[in-house]
């Protein structure tokens, strides 16, 4: 059985008289430890099926099955259960509070469960051993990002969810950035999941799901992913 199993799922936002199809029965499935790509064009419903995946939405039918369960039948507190223990999520514009330094937004997201990692070992591992009492804005987008990917990995979760994690970065930031994200999947066996609309970095993926005008595309297998080294955009 697949880490994560997606059958069928639909979300469809009501707005007044209109209604906007955002996945429309998408099917596919992620196998744990493995790197998964999904890539497509904005507005192609990305963000809505991470949004699900991650425990901060729940779709309007089908089912959502993580590691077995359910996710779609959860109820708000299930949910929250879910978003603070199995799940690292990694934004664009990395959402890290302002008013905290590195190694209190880590220690944070550390707090919620019991078996996290410690703060500052997470952060050395990042790069970010000497910025340890920086607050976000005395760092490069990279840096923060780099944050992100840290608070993220803290909580040792077995899934982690990044949305456009390189969209707001350059080339070479943005490549320290997927790095530390192939290295979550290929060296810590982390079930990894990240949205782009860049299909070289689809390259570096095991499994590659193209998602357009709300539909699954195609689902397809790299046999012989690239090194991020290798990925050039
Ligand atoms: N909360 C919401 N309410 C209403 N419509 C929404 C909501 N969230 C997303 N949508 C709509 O659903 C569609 C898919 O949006 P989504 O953000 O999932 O796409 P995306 O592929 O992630 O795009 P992008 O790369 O631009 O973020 C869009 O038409 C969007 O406007």
């Amino acid at each position: 059985m697949a880490y994560i199993e997606v059958q069928d799922e639909s979300k469809i936002y009501q707005m007044g008289e209109t209604k906007i199809v955002a996945n429309n029965a998408l099917s596919f499935e992620v196998e744990a430890g493995a790197l998964t790509v999904i890539l497509g064009p904005s507005g192609a419903g990305k963000s809505t099926v991470l949004n699900i995946l991650g425990g901060m939405d729940s779709p309007t039918s089908g089912r959502v099955l993580v590691d077995g369960t359910d996710i779609a039948q959860f109820n708000a507190k299930q949910l929250t259960e879910y978003r603070r223990r199995a799940v690292g999520f990694i934004f664009q514009f990395y959402n890290l509070i302002p008013n905290l330094t590195t190694r209190e937004n880590v220690e944070m997201a550390a707090s919620l469960v019991p078996d996290a990692l410690d703060a500052d070992e997470t952060l050395r591992a990042v790069g970010l051993g000497a910025r340890l009492d920086n607050f976000p804005a005395q760092l490069s987008g990279g840096e923060q990002q780099r944050v992100a990917i840290a608070r993220a990995l803290a909580k040792n979760p077995q899934l982690l969810l990044a949305d456009e994690p390189t969209g707001a970065l350059d080339y070479q930031t943005g490549k320290q950035v997927l790095r530390l994200l192939a290295d979550a999947s290929r060296r810590d066996g982390k079930t990894v999941v990240i949205i782009t609309h860049n299909a070289e970095i689809a390259k570096m993926a095991d499994r590659v799901i193209r998602i357009n005008d709300a539909q699954v595309r195609s689902v397809t297998d790299n046999p012989e992913p690239l090194s991020v080294d290798a990925v050039e955009w």
